[in-house]
């Protein structure tokens, strides 16, 4: 039964250890005011150390999944639980500390390059783990230009600070999900204003970042979905196909990701 939007929230906990599994059953969900549901009757299981990819034309659903999976919204209808707690039952401190977002509209702090990645809770390895995070995120080489490293401040020049192109922000952005120890990694276009050097090294470090993770990543450029254990095709709200990459490409033209593929090539 559809429920009205809500934020209405619970206190249970979530298990130290989990998620171990992420489950969407029969997820709906509409935004307030809307007249269409932007996701429909969605059924799936991400467990711990699988790789997702969530694929489809603009407007399919793909970033409102990519939230409803990780709590920041709760469906209108059906339920989304990890390791059978119900989110809209659960503590959402208690979730949100457990995920690692790169949103499509990420926030440029006028603080140092360094909270920038850190967002205030450094881990006990500290800057090492701020450049491991950089590296893996292609964030090294904007960092290794600041005039003052790390100590950088990434405010407006007018404020005094130091200007990024948009580019080497999308590579601050991805570094301050990868330096968060979090099981759910979330990432929506975490490189669609890069170069397909900056695009190319940060998806072959994917895999080894995804590991012992639950990871979603929401992608235009179809190449990149390979590496998914599982790719999520959505149309019009709907989950339309899932498979492998071999999968979905071995069902030739009766396939949607197939077409859009040959789309891309064909560019
Ligand atoms: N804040 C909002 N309020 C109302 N409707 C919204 C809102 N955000 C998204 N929608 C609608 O929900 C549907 C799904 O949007 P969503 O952003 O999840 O799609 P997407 O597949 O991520 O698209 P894109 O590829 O363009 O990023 C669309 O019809 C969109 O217009």
């Amino acid at each position: 039964m559809a429920k009205p939007w809500t934020t209405r929230r619970g206190s249970a906990p979530v298990a130290e250890d989990g998620p171990q599994v992420i489950t969407a059953t029969d997820v709906s969900f509409t935004y307030p005011g809307a007249d269409t549901p932007a996701l429909e009757g969605i059924n799936l299981d991400l467990k711990r150390g699988e790789v997702i990819a969530l694929v489809g034309e603009n407007g399919a659903g793909k970033s409102t999944l990519a939230r409803i999976l990780t709590g920041l919204f709760l469906p209108t209808a059906g339920s989304v639980r990890w390791d059978g707690v119900d989110l809209a039952d659960a503590d959402p401190a208690a979730v949100l500390a457990k995920v690692a977002l790169v949103p499509q509209d990420y926030t440029r702090w006028p603080l140092a390059a360094r909270e920038n990645i850190t967002l205030g809770q450094p881990r006990s390895e500290g800057d090492i783990a701020v450049h491991a995070a950089a590296e893996a995120a292609d964030a090294d080489s904007v960092i290794a230009a600041l005039p003052h490293g790390l100590d950088t401040s990434l405010a407006r020049s007018w404020w005094g600070g130091h200007d990024l192109s948009g580019g080497q922000w999308q590579r601050v952005a991805v570094a301050r999900a990868f330096h968060r120890d979090a099981p759910v990694l979330v990432m929506d276009e975490p490189t669609a204003a890069l170069d397909a050097r900056a695009e190319h090294r940060i998806y072959t470090r994917l895999r080894a970042l995804a590991e012992g993770r639950a990871t979603v990543f929401v992608t235009h450029r179809l190449a990149n979905t390979r590496l998914a254990d599982r790719i999520i095709v959505l149309d019009h709200g709907r989950i339309a196909e899932t498979g492998t990459f071999d999968d979905l490409v071995s069902r030739g033209a009766t396939s949607i990701f197939f077409e859009m593929l040959k789309l891309q090539e064909d560019r």
